[in-house]
């Protein structure tokens, strides 16, 4: 059985999908329809190529390949409808809280917005802080890229080395690697994660530290296994390198926890933001994906 929340000023509403009479009428179609064949789905409507499939944002989706006849695409809208679809949407878009378990907004969609139009949480406008973010990730990250952003001792960065856990390691890592092809011919990119320090020895051991920058990837700033490994390059970068005045120059953070990095010797303007109406830690449009802008 399906049960679904629909939240309203608050107030959760529970539908049983499974029993509504649309599911109960596709659930007979489905057998109606189980031995028919896709092939003469496309003999007997020319069509269906044209009415099954579509361009919207970039993307080109097909669905006439699909084991959908005429009459369970109806009765699919149909239940799109029944179940307050585009109700649901509305309230992704305007912030309410449709994330029931954690009783929050799932505000990516904010994280893509690029118009113009407010996207209110609480009654607040996040979009100007969005802006900023996306901004101070983009002036940075290019910094980087053209080699204006320099080590303590006045080279250039060549190694990116990101540290985190999770969340907040391996949607970057995927991220990174199925665009490697695109990535800046001088940059390196390197994930650590295991607390097993012989992962960072290892990293460690082929890089120079007046060329390397560390992002310290920790939306609390507090996870054991992420902290471990950052002191660990810190003190690296310190036996090797610069003091700690240098420390500014070759580590970063990704974190909502701006006291505690700036404690670790991060500097304000280079922890980037998260923010709680985006749950877990990784979206592609996030800060988290700020890795990509180094590429
Ligand atoms: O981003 P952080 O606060 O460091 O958390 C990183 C990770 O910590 C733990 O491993 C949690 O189980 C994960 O869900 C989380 O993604």
């Amino acid at each position: 059985m399906i049960t679904y929340f629909i939240y309203n000023k608050r107030i959760a509403l529970c539908f049983q999908l499974t029993r509504s009479v649309t599911w109960q009428a596709l659930d007979r179609l489905r057998d109606k329809t189980a031995n028919d064949r896709i092939r003469d789905y496309f003999t007997n409507d020319p069509q269906r190529f044209e009415k099954m499939s579509l361009r919207v944002g970039g993307l080109f989706l097909d669905y006439s390949k699909h084991h959908v006849s005429d009459d369970v695409l109806t009765k699919l809208i149909e239940l799109a409808d029944h179940s307050a679809l585009v109700q649901r949407r509305a309230q992704m878009f305007s912030g309410d809280i449709i994330n029931v378990t954690e009783n929050r907004p799932v505000l990516h969609t904010a994280l893509r917005h690029l118009g113009d139009e407010p996207v209110y949480v609480d009654g607040e406008d996040v979009m100007p802080e969005i802006t900023r973010t996306r901004e101070q990730i983009k002036l940075f990250s290019e910094a980087v890229r053209s080699g204006e952003w320099k080590g303590y001792s006045g080279k250039r960065i060549k190694d990116v080395v990101n540290i985190g856990i999770g969340g907040s390691d391996l949607g970057p890592n995927m991220a990174v690697r199925a665009l490697l092809k695109y990535r800046h011919p001088e940059l390196h990119f390197h994930f650590v994660s295991n607390v097993d320090g012989t992962h960072i020895q290892k990293v460690l051991s082929r890089l120079d530290p007046a060329t390397t920058l560390f992002i310290v990837s920790t939306k609390t700033f507090s996870t054991q296994e992420t902290l471990l490994n950052a002191k660990t390059a810190r003190r690296w970068f310190l036996e090797n390198a610069g003091e700690d005045a240098d420390v500014g120059a070759h580590f970063i953070a990704a974190s909502t926890n701006r006291k505690a990095a700036m404690e670790f010797g991060i500097r304000e303007e280079n922890v980037f933001e998260f923010w709680a109406w985006v749950g877990g830690r990784y979206s592609m449009y996030s800060l988290s994906a700020c890795r990509l802008r180094f590429q």
